[in-house]
């Protein structure tokens, strides 16, 4: 049976219990404390993947939130330095069922516990993660407070005084703080060969710069498998200094906070590129930056989507691909252009996961074609966005 979430009834909590979750409504969670001891507020959300928890935390795209992973057993091969999707983790706080179990795995450097120390990742184990799954399902995703401490005393009036002063997702622009604060050449291949063989690694032919509003690592690794030379810019580099760089394309990234508030300064610089016929790939915030530039609007869901197996149809080639995705804001379908063509829609909840510029080589997807983790249906989009390039250049050149 589902335990239900208790109210406070008193400010104390039992010594047995080392870490706390207290949520706006001044619900409160126990568990027991693990990872780094101290408080940190978010936006509390959860993840159904079964695998992939070291790439999940260090996914930049997660700033601002806690994750609740609804898989019990979290830690079971450990850490390493491959698995790492940026290099340093914006994660507010984790959330997992059960104890963390001395890591079994040939890769594995050091045991999720202590990483989480070493990133000062505030973390709860022994929660009731189902009945706090079932809570964000029913009401949505609530601000919330994580705390552990050793001696287990909690202030939870203070607790819930934090979570209801910060402000929360809604107009909160993120991507400024996680974007790089210089620009960099990306030099890394990704470790995987496919059969067929086509990540070739041969040569630096096509230029991509990529806009960092908080990029993942493997899609750089998919760039530098094709054969691309990526240059990684801040966020806020000017359309100017961009279009200095002589790029045969450019990549919108995945990234956290609100689209909407992120998109106040890059709606101006996208609208330049757009405008100078560059074929352009949007993911995840991307996308929603994207669609905000050719005048659509983008609204906060109630739950979001954050797992390893949403399906997605895609629309043009009439298949579904399986899909891994992370987010919780989407595109409002009533704004969007009539120049705009939607290409892919989420089996779920029907959710705009992809759409397309008619007359240009601009598209964008809101579930993450680069997995890490998840099924790798979607890499197709990479060569997708390449083959749009070599077009793109041969057009220019005739
Ligand atoms: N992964 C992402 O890029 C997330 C985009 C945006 N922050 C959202 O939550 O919808």
């Amino acid at each position: 049976m589902i335990k239900k979430a208790k109210k406070i009834s008193s400010n104390k909590i039992s010594q047995i219990h080392t870490g706390v979750l207290v949520l706006e409504n001044k619900t409160i969670f126990k568990g027991v404390g693990i990872g780094y001891q101290g408080t940190a507020t978010g936006e509390v959300c959860f993840n159904t993947s079964l695998t992939g928890y070291q790439e999940i935390i260090s996914d930049p795209s997660y700033a601002g939130q806690i994750i609740n992973f609804t898989f019990p057993h979290v830690g079971n091969v450990g850490t390493n330095k491959e698995d790492l999707e940026s290099d340093k983790v914006w994660t507010k706080g984790v959330i997992f069922n059960s104890e963390i179990t001395n890591p079994s795995n040939y890769r594995s450097l050091a045991n999720l516990d202590l990483w989480l120390k070493k990133n000062k990742i505030v973390g709860i184990t022994g929660l009731d993660t189902r009945g706090l799954t079932n809570y964000i399902r029913d009401k949505g995703a609530p601000k919330g407070t994580i705390s552990f401490s050793s001696k287990g005393n909690f202030n939870i009036s203070k607790l819930a005084n934090i979570t209801t002063k910060w402000s929360g997702l809604n107009n909160l622009d993120l991507a400024e703080q996680v974007t790089t604060k210089k620009n960099y050449i990306w030099s890394g291949f990704k470790t995987w060969k496919k059969e067929t063989g086509y990540l070739k690694n041969k040569k630096n032919s096509l230029h991509v710069v990529a806009i960092d509003y908080g990029i993942k690592k493997n899609i750089l690794r998919y760039f530098s498998d094709l054969n691309c030379k990526v240059t990684v810019v801040s966020c806020k580099t000017s359309a100017k200094d961009i279009l200095k760089l002589k790029p045969n394309g450019i990549f919108l990234s995945n990234g956290p906070g609100d689209p909407a508030a992120t998109g106040k300064y890059a709606i101006g610089i996208i609208k330049e590129l757009v405008k100078n016929n560059l074929p352009i790939f949007g993911i995840c915030l991307g996308h929603q930056i994207l669609a905000l530039t050719l005048g659509a609007k983008t609204k906060k869901m109630k739950l979001g989507h954050r797992g390893a197996n949403h399906p997605v149809k895609n629309l043009i080639k009439d298949n579904v691909e399986i899909t891994s995705q992370n987010h919780g804001f989407e595109i409002v379908r009533a704004s969007l252009p009539k120049n705009i063509e939607v290409t892919h829609k989420s089996l779920f909840d029907n959710c705009i996961e992809g759409i397309k510029l008619k007359n240009k080589p601009v598209f964008s997807v809101q579930y993450h074609p680069e997995s890490n983790p998840g099924p790798q249906d979607s890499v197709y989009l990479f060569e997708e966005f390449i083959n749009n390039i070599k077009k793109n250049a041969k057009k220019k050149r005739s």
